[in-house]
């Protein structure tokens, strides 16, 4: 098992009051002086440490990422700017799934529509400090979208591998325009992913997939936020927070962020909200570990789904998000693609445009009620990853057809009055 224990005396590798530190053998590290994203004794996942932990009366400035830079292992960004998203009632959905409160945190209005800007953000200025040229990332298209935008803010080189024919359309035009050098890889995300990690071992580009350590940090502020947001409006934190899995990175980052907050004072243990992640049945590895209690994910070599976000069968975060999960009293589930795109267009109809992976956090939960897992009495947060324009092929077969009129006041009416 992980060790994820956050109390540990500052190594004499530390920076500035930060350094890594390996999940598994405890071993640390100097956090800018090398490039590193696994151990090197035992190949374990990286976390960032730090000798302080803030409270919230360390968190001054605008509701964005960079309000929580003393959570952050760097003072500033590459910045769009990024966070500070909408945390949105929906009372039609509330109503119908029965749970007290139920609120949508929409991370797909982050500049480039995902909330990997968050981790961008800190990634690339990371990548900046320790002196890399090339970016890179596997990508089913929303890291390969802020990737390339990030990268340009920058002014650095960036290169994606995408699963071809996988990736939906608003995601390839935006690393597109924004000058990543595209490679359409003959495989699916985990392949892609396989290679680019290959490739940055050799150290031929720096990689800002979510195995980066530094990128998760920045999308720790998902749950500050969140848990800052409820603090002050409602004096009390949510019960549950419903998110869609892929690769697994949003959910070691939220975990990270509530062990901070414990470990800070800011919080209680009890008032850690229970991490519940939702995968898309055709590519449900977490969900299949968390449902059969293995203690490590199995990696499904045949994965699918309209979803294509979470087309994802080697969540490589599993060894953090796994005891996430299952520490903070969460689960995980799988739902079909006819839940995720009615749940898709039932978030449409309270005006809240998502892309179906994102829209899983709904199907998820309201699975979950359905099955009694969740409470009527809860206080729910569902995470919704992505904007509705990522894929606008999806968002035009889940809504309604257009209908040909003729080009009439008459007509039209004629029409309407007929139909
Ligand atoms: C829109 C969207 N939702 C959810 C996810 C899953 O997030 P994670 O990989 O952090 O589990 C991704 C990417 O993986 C995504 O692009
Ligand atoms: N959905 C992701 C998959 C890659 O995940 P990452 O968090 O490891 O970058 C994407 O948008 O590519």
């Amino acid at each position: 098992m992980a060790n994820l224990e956050l109390t540990a005396e500052e190594p004499p590798c530390a920076e500035d009051g930060v350094w890594l530190s390996c999940i598994e053998c405890s071993e640390t590290f100097a956090p800018f002086s090398d490039v590193r994203y696994t151990c090197d004794s035992c190949d374990g996942l990286l976390e960032v440490r730090y000798a302080d932990l803030p409270t919230w009366d360390d968190f001054e400035g605008e509701r964005n990422v960079w309000r929580y830079e003393a959570a952050l292992p760097v003072d500033d960004g590459v910045s769009l700017p990024e966070g500070g998203t909408q945390l949105h009632d929906v009372p039609g959905l509330e109503a119908e799934i029965g749970v007290e409160r139920l609120r949508v945190k929409h991370e797909g209005m982050n500049p480039t529509g995902s909330f990997k800007d968050r981790g961008m953000t800190v990634g690339t200025r990371v990548a900046q400090k320790v002196g890399v040229e090339r970016l890179a990332c596997a990508s089913t298209g929303n890291t390969s979208a802020a990737l390339a935008a990030y990268g340009a803010r920058g002014g650095m080189e960036t290169l994606v591998l995408l699963p071809a024919g996988k990736v939906a359309a608003g995601k390839v035009a935006q690393a597109s325009l924004h000058g990543a050098r595209i490679l359409e890889v003959d495989g699916n995300f985990d392949t892609c992913l396989d290679i680019v990690q290959d490739m940055a071992m050799r150290g031929e580009v720096y990689l800002l997939n979510s195995l980066n350590p530094f990128r998760l940090e920045g999308q720790k502020t998902i749950g500050l936020e969140i848990m800052e947001q409820f603090r002050d409006e409602e004096g009390s934190y949510p019960d549950r927070i419903v998110l869609p899995v892929g690769n697994a990175g949003n959910t070691a980052a939220l975990y990270k962020c509530f062990r901070e907050l414990v470990e800070s004072g800011a919080i209680d243990e009890s008032e850690v909200p229970k991490l519940t992640g939702v995968q898309a049945a055709g590519a449900a590895p977490m969900a299949e570990a968390i449902e059969h209690g293995w203690e490590e994910h199995q990696r499904w070599d045949e994965v699918e789904t309209r979803a294509t976000a979470i087309r994802i069968g080697n969540p490589v975060n599993a060894p953090k998000a796994l005891p996430g999960i299952r520490e903070t009293g969460g689960t995980a589930t799988a739902v079909s693609d006819e839940k995720i795109t009615e749940a898709q267009r039932d978030l449409a109809g309270e005006g809240v445009g998502v892309e179906p992976a994102s829209a899983a956090s709904i199907a998820g939960l309201r699975k979950l009620r359905a099955e009694g897992v969740v409470d009527d009495d809860e206080e729910v947060v569902c995470l919704t990853t992505g904007h509705l324009l990522k894929d606008p092929e999806a968002a035009a077969e889940a809504g309604a057809d257009p209908e040909p009129v003729p080009g009439t006041t008459a007509g039209v009416l004629e029409y309407l009055e007929a139909n």
